[in-house]
């Protein structure tokens, strides 16, 4: 029997991925605190995010990142776009104040993973970028090592993907609304689960899968569990400089635009939109954060995790629309939650 991409898990999956991800607080609270002095810092000067990435010599997305998770844990706010604490820092986390405790946090500042965290922020580079750390994972682009292209590592990124791809699927399935879609390209596509559960759900549906050619052996015998190699395309390329198909009426980036800095996403929904046929659409399937970019304090976390193993970070609703209006797109449905925090935003190519 061929596995079933479209069988919900009895229980949601959720605080379980939250559990995993929530050392990400723990790491930014105390490398502000006991590494960049953040706090007394803005309690002498509020100031703005650009200000504040260059007091802290900081590129912009690592201070994105720090100033998003502080925020969403009710740390700072921004008032008039300038960054000032809350009462709930002013009084805790200014050094010198009558119930600060600061130094009680001091107690994880040299711990492996608060430093290693700092030396990211600091160096704006993911883990593992350098050649002999095994390459980067997740991220393949031209000037990076990438663990992508290594047969073993790309499996084993791969494959733990599947891990909340299986969860997910079956709900991106529903939501998805494909009944009219003829041709599904899904770019980064990994595994493929998702890919398969939109087959198993649409039978007329045809799809291709666009990946690295080692992430490609996988998804090809994913596809045979799944009992959808028939119906499926396996085209290995590089996303932001080989030609992508132009016989899909549908596209889905899922978990792949939140890996990449600002100009790699703009470029990449710049060349989604130049593939797709007039009313074809693209399907966002990420994580967003709030539009204040001030959480919610799960994605904000997940951000920082992001920020670490790869050249991107979370975005939000307001900054994908922007980019999908500048491409040419239109979005006129609101994002529809599928699991683990993630959701789906949809825009169509005019007619
Ligand atoms: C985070 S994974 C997402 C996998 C899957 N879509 C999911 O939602 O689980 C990103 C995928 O993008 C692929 N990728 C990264 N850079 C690429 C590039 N330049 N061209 C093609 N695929 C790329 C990776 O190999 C990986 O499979």
């Amino acid at each position: 029997m061929p596995h079933n991409a479209l069988r919900f898990p009895a229980t949601d999956p959720t605080p379980i991925f939250e559990h995993f991800r929530g050392n990400q607080g723990s790491d930014l609270l105390t490398a502000a605190v006991a590494h960049f002095d953040l706090f007394a810092s803005l309690d002498r000067t509020p100031c703005s995010l650009d200000d504040l990435a260059q007091r802290l010599s900081l590129a912009p997305r690592p201070t994105h990142v720090l100033v998003t998770a502080l925020r969403a844990m009710g740390l700072l706010r921004e008032i008039d776009g300038r960054l000032q604490l809350t009462e709930l820092a002013r009084e805790h986390l200014v050094p010198g104040s009558d119930f600060d405790c600061g130094d009680y946090l001091g107690l994880a500042a040299q711990s492996p993973s608060v430093l290693q965290m700092v030396q990211l922020l600091k160096t704006n580079r993911p883990l593992g970028s350098d050649a002999s750390d095994g390459g980067a994972a997740f991220i393949y682009r031209d000037g990076i090592a990438s663990a992508m292209e290594a047969t073993d590592t790309a499996r084993h990124f791969t494959l733990a993907l599947a891990g909340r791809a299986k969860n997910v699927a079956p709900a991106l399935a529903e939501v998805a609304g494909l009944a009219d879609a003829t041709h599904l390209l899904d770019i980064g596509g990994g595994t493929g689960i998702y890919a398969f559960a939109l087959l198993q759900k649409h039978p007329p549906l045809q799809a291709t899968l666009f990946d690295r050619p080692e992430v490609l052996r996988v998804a090809q015998e994913m596809s045979e569990r799944y009992g959808v190699t028939n119906r499926c395309q396996f085209m290995d390329g590089d996303m932001f400089a080989d030609p992508l198909p132009v016989d899909a009426d549908t596209i889905l980036l899922s978990n792949v635009l939140h890996d990449w800095d600002l100009p790699e996403c703009q470029a990449l929904i710049e060349r989604c939109a130049e593939a797709l046929p007039s009313g074809g659409r693209l399907m966002i399937h990420d994580v967003f954060l709030n539009d204040a970019l001030d959480g919610p304090l799960p994605i904000a976390l997940y951000s920082a995790s992001l920020f670490s193993f790869t050249e991107g970070r979370a975005y939000s609703a307001a900054e994908y629309r922007d980019w999908l209006e500048t491409a040419g797109l239109e979005c006129y449905e609101p994002i529809r939650p599928t699991g683990v925090h993630c959701g789906l935003m949809t825009a169509i190519k005019p007619t």
